[in-house]
């Protein structure tokens, strides 16, 4: 008898975006600019030229997009708040109508039936704050606090699921040491203080909430395992040390263990030790974590690969998708498995897991055929099962992403969404991915 993938009839299926990725309009009403807005509109940092300008035109098309989300049967959302738009100088003066929109997305969801999950942060900081050290500068902590204050006490009662910040590691290696992403620094030294703010931001947040909030907040991390390249001493040196500066640099010290010896010799002179009470502030209780999990890698020691000394060996035996990341769905259980153990049984969500293929800039005859996105989907979602049978406090899957959107430098070349974006016209169209994933929710899993 084939294994019957049958979820728990509460299992929280739902679908991910973030606010630059889709929303367009980032300027409208009252809005400040964003560190993206910058970002994008820098020549050079984008492929295309591409900007979120206009996106997936969703700040306008919300409603259209929540009769989308019913169609594919969700039962919960993933969006985040940008910043810029409820408080366009990141501190001080709210923009009511860059809140109000959020109130409608929001309002529009509960009466949808579907909950919304709300993101804090997902990389679209506020120019006027990176203007004043943004991530490099203290003070960030505080001022993140009060921005998440700001939507504790205006969501309360609604949003009953917070996430603080959206891949710290991805902001950091992004942003700050390779300069691929917002702002585009390319500095160890400002990785390493960055991150150290990042983490307190989150501490302080977590903080805050306690006193002004309601319901549960947590983090989203990504994970990406590192499965060793061969026996060699100095392949597994390399493969610790790929684990240390992705899984476990914001990981191990949110969980109390403080920062992992590796980081050391990473970041070499980069490297600094910070004060015992930021520790404290940092490991705040949570009460739920957020995996991204979209593939694993294999390194190998590789002396000039700056600053990790770590390569990806390319696992030609497997399927790559269009941002070139291998298929391996076994990995994604043994991530939930590990992070299970190291969170000592944490609620988890999979709060991001999709993939990026090839699909035509049109839908044809009204369909678009997906069936690379059809086998990602189906076979990670078998993992995700899987893993619940090993004991993991996996309670929900979003699927990244609802719609094709802004891949950051990529552009729109990069289609993540189970629903099709013509960017010429706006036309949304339901992917065959979609439509198995709405079988998936509406049988809680036995179509798989
Ligand atoms: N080294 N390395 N390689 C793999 C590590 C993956 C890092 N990128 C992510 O997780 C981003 C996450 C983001 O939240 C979303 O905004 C992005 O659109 C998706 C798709 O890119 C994913």
């Amino acid at each position: 008898m084939p294994t019957r993938y049958t979820f728990p009839d509460n299992f929280l299926w739902g679908a991910a975006t973030a606010a630059y990725q889709i929303e367009g309009s980032s300027m409208a009403d009252g809005a400040g600019e964003s560190i993206w807005d910058r970002f994008s509109h820098t020549p050079g940092n984008m492929k295309d030229g591409d900007t979120g300008d206009v996106a997936c035109d969703h700040y306008n098309r919300w409603r259209e997009d929540i009769e989308i989300m019913k169609r594919l049967n969700l039962k919960a959302y993933r969006f985040s708040v940008s910043w810029s738009r409820v408080m366009p100088d990141g501190t001080g003066r709210l923009n009511e109508a860059g809140l109000a929109f959020y109130d409608q997305l929001i309002d529009g969801l509960l009466e949808a039936g579907i909950e919304p999950l709300c993101t804090l942060y997902h990389w679209d900081l506020p120019a006027a704050l990176d203007d004043r050290g943004g991530w490099l500068n203290p003070e960030i902590a505080d001022w993140f606090a009060d921005y998440g204050q700001v939507l504790f006490e205006r969501f309360k009662g609604r949003v009953k699921t917070w996430g603080t910040i959206n891949e710290p590691w991805v902001i950091i290696d992004g942003g700050y040491l390779h300069g691929a992403l917002a702002p585009g620094h390319r500095s160890a030294f400002e990785a390493v203080i960055a991150a150290h703010n990042v983490l307190r931001a989150h501490g302080a947040a977590v903080k805050r909430f306690r006193e002004v909030g309601e319901g549960r907040i947590g983090i989203v991390l990504n994970i990406e395992p590192k499965y060793p390249a061969s026996d060699k001493p100095e392949d597994e040196a390399a493969r610790k040390r790929a684990e240390a500066q992705m899984n476990r640099w914001f990981l191990d010290p949110l969980m109390g263990r403080g920062y992992p010896e590796e980081l050391k010799d990473v970041y070499g002179e980069a490297w600094r030790e910070f004060p015992a009470e930021d520790f404290d502030l940092i490991r705040q209780p949570t009460d739920w974590m957020g995996l991204n999990w979209y593939t694993r890698a294999v390194p190998e020691n590789a002396p000039d690969a700056w600053p990790v000394r770590a390569r990806p060996v390319k696992q030609i035996q497997h399927a790559h998708t269009e941002t070139g990341w291998e298929v391996y769905p076994p990995a994604l259980t043994d991530t939930l498995v590990w992070l299970h153990e190291q969170t000592n049984g944490l609620p988890l969500m999979i709060t991001e897991n999709g993939s990026a293929w090839y699909d035509p800039p049109h839908a044809i005859n009204g369909r678009i055929h997906d069936p690379m996105r059809v086998d990602y989907l189906t076979n990670h979602l078998k993992a995700a099962h899987d893993a619940i049978g090993r004991g993991v406090n996996l309670e929900g899957y979003m699927a990244w992403s609802l719609l094709d959107n802004l891949e950051w430098s990529l552009g729109y070349s990069k289609r993540f969404g189970i629903t099709h974006v013509n960017f010429q016209t706006q036309e949304r169209t339901i992917k065959d991915s979609g439509l198995l994933y709405a079988d998936v929710i509406r049988t809680h899993g036995a179509v798989l």
